[in-house]
């Protein structure tokens, strides 16, 4: 390990640091690929000059509904306009603008104008509260807001006389009412700032590739959310290996759609970044796009390849299944033996046995190609699927409809990707680590398992404002704590057991890989929606158990049972349609003794007596994020839910 010299790199005693106004040494490991050393804006320009009349960007009018383009030329003339503004607006040295707004051309503007004035983005996610929003805007000082909608606007309002460092507000979408101060877009794309040229361009070549570039806040799934920064050499790095990982090339124009959350580490990197870094095509998604529309997009970008949380994938399974379900008989069955085809296909490659090519040729040509046509995905080439745990039915169903799904492992805190199923996959496993890093597991028990630890040019440069916590995640030689626990098979595969924080050790001191004993009790019924496992410090392992509900158009779970709970109550002879009929009715005994049944067979492949589940009871609602027990990443926020049902749980061990 040795530290890079460069003349982009500014001064720097430290490997780490919590000021965002500071340069980091930056980790060389032996054989890093990555040799130079380079900006963003230099990224940026390069791709321009390469393809200046490629598009970039596509939007929507929302009106007419037309594409309209926007071409690498002037996607890179907009942003220096933006970044002027800023600066006339008040945008300090290493300032930050943050957002809060559905994925918009302005959102991209925003990112790189900043960036290109020498300051910092900061995305807030939109369903945060007033007050998690003043939390993150204080944290980082924040000079300039940009919103969307009025309700966002109106959480600043609230706030807003509690932000010294606030000095603009601006609105990218027309208000309903006039707010003295606040400013629109198209304010800021029309504002006169030759007065800002020299300042602008000075600022831009102070920009040294070991600075802050972004600071993005992780998702507060274990606690308050911490902010951390990445350096331009940090996002520079993942977009190279992103590239070489997944054999993207420059060459064929690359086509995908925005519409993860651009607050978070994976919308950020992948929808801003490795874009410009390939000079790929990015289609936006309309605001509606989780909630039913995403597909619509779809079928306009026809897209290349795809990333999404897991939340995304289960909603498109469940409408193609829908979809495959609702197929006259011999089409249905001719479906299903090209599905069974191209899945058996698929996982023999995975596991490198041979497959027959033949038939899954012909299933792929005469019947799978239509089908995906049908949703946009023709042209997809994989889709990629991180963030959090992925269930490996819905792995299977993209597998079955010839769509390679490869997960990826990554925080916040390495830039995105830490390990990939990209080249090699086995199912169940988050992939191996990326190249040019390093990994290792810390302390591991007998079985391997400990905390999951990794070193390289990814690695960030610390939390904004807060060195203790910088100093509590990097070890002395380096090692970033990740704070997820796992272990790393004989050929290099890395598995996710749990988190730290999350850790189930029980009263008699057993650590509980609970990820795998909760996707074990789900494997057996799929009448189970969610299976949450409890045992910390308690004397046995005890379950709380969402059966499967349909949702609204906003995700919010329903009364009424989903198409997979209502195949298990036929087959149990009952009328129920509702889950409050069933709750209701005791809950019924026929569904206790089914999950009952389920929690057995599951208990017969576990490794120890302690790991047994011994109690369940049935909860009122599934989880989702409108109800808290999900965050913004469609994560599973464990304190929040063991919080929520304190007192049932309390009665399991009464
Ligand atoms: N493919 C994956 N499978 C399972 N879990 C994943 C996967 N990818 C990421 N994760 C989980 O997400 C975490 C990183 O998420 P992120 O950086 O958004 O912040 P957070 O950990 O959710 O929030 P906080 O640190 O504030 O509690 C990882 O540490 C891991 O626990």
């Amino acid at each position: 390990m040795e530290n890079i010299v460069d003349n982009k790199l500014g001064d720097a005693s430290n490997f780490f640091t919590s000021d965002p106004s500071e340069c980091v040494k930056i980790i060389k490991l032996k054989n890093d690929f990555t040799s130079g050393i380079s900006t963003v804006p230099e990224m940026f320009a390069k791709t321009v000059d390469l393809y200046p009349d490629r598009t970039a960007l596509m939007h929507q009018n929302e009106e007419t509904g037309e594409w309209i383009p926007i071409s690498y030329k002037n996607y890179k003339n907009r942003v220096e306009k933006v970044a002027k503004a800023f600066l006339k607006l008040g945008l300090e040295k290493n300032g930050k603008v943050a957002v809060i707004a559905f994925n918009s051309v302005e959102w991209f503007l925003s990112q790189l104008g900043v960036i290109h004035a020498g300051g910092q983005i900061v995305g807030v996610y939109g369903s945060n509260s007033a007050e998690a929003c003043h939390y993150i805007l204080e944290k980082c000082q924040a000079n300039i807001v940009v919103v969307d909608e009025d309700y966002q606007l109106d959480k600043i309002l609230k706030i807003k006389d509690k932000l010294p460092h606030l000095k603009a507000i601006i609105k990218t979408l027309p208000s309903s009412n006039t707010h003295e101060g606040v400013m629109s877009w198209k304010e800021i794309e029309e504002m006169d700032t030759d007065d800002y040229d020299q300042e602008y361009e000075k600022n831009l070549k102070e920009i040294k590739a070991n600075s802050c570039c972004c600071l993005i806040f992780t998702s507060g799934t274990t606690g308050n959310p911490k902010g951390a920064m990445s350096s331009h050499d940090n996002i520079i790095f993942t977009v190279k290996n992103f590239i070489e990982s997944y054999n993207f090339s420059h060459t064929s124009p690359e086509v995908s759609v925005s519409f993860l959350p651009l607050s978070h580490v994976a919308g950020s990197i992948i929808e801003i970044f490795v874009n410009i870094g390939i000079a790929g095509t990015v289609y936006f998604a309309d605001k509606n796009a989780l909630k039913g529309t995403l597909i619509n997009t779809l079928l306009a970008a026809r897209p290349t390849f795809i990333f999404g949380v897991p939340r995304v994938y289960e909603k498109l399974h469940a409408k193609i299944s829908h979809d495959i379900e609702n197929i006259g008989g011999l089409a249905k069955k001719i479906t299903s033996w090209a599905t069974n085809k191209a899945m058996n296909y698929h996982l023999n490659r995975f596991d490198e046995k041979s497959a027959s090519a033949v038939s899954y040729f012909t299933a792929k040509t005469l019947i799978l190609n239509k089908v995906k046509k049908k949703i946009g995905l023709e042209r997809c080439r994989f889709l990629i699927v991180g963030a959090a745990p992925t269930n490996v039915d819905t792995i299977k169903f993209f597998l079955s409809m010839d769509l390679p799904i490869y997960e990826l492992y990554g925080m916040t805190e390495v830039g995105l990707t830490f390990a990939s199923h990209a080249g090699k996959v086995r199912l169940g496993s988050v992939g191996k680590h990326v190249p040019n890093i390093e990994a290792k597991i810390l302390n591991p028990d007998k079985d391997g398992i400990g905390e999951i630890c990794t070193r390289g040019r990814n690695s960030f440069m610390g939390y904004v404002f807060d060195i203790e916590k910088t100093r509590e995640v990097f070890d002395d030689d380096l090692w970033l704590r990740s704070g997820d626990v796992g272990y790393i098979d004989k050929n290099g595969f890395l598995f996710l057991t749990g988190r730290i924080k999350e850790l189930i050790i029980t009263a008699g001191g057993e650590n509980i890989p609970f990820l795998n004993i909760e996707n074990a009790v789900l494997a057996e019924c799929s009448a189970i929606s969610n299976a949450f496992l409890i045992g910390d410090k308690r004397k046995f392992l005890t379950m709380l158990i969402a059966l499967k509900t349909e949702s609204d158009s906003n995700g919010v779970p329903q009364d009424e049972l989903a198409e997979d709970s209502l195949h298990h109550m036929t087959n149990l002879g009952l009328n129920y349609k509702l889950l409050s009929e069933v709750l209701d009715a005791g809950p019924d005994e026929k569904i206790l003794n089914l999950i009952q049944e389920a929690i057995d067979r599951a208990n017969t492949k576990a490794a120890s007596n302690a790991q047994k589940v011994q109690k369940f009871m049935l909860l009122p609602n599934d989880f989702n994020m409108h109800t808290g027990e999900l965050g913004p990443t469609m994560k599973l926020k464990r304190g929040f839910v063991m919080q929520k049902y304190k007192k049932e749980i309390d009665e399991f061990y009464a």
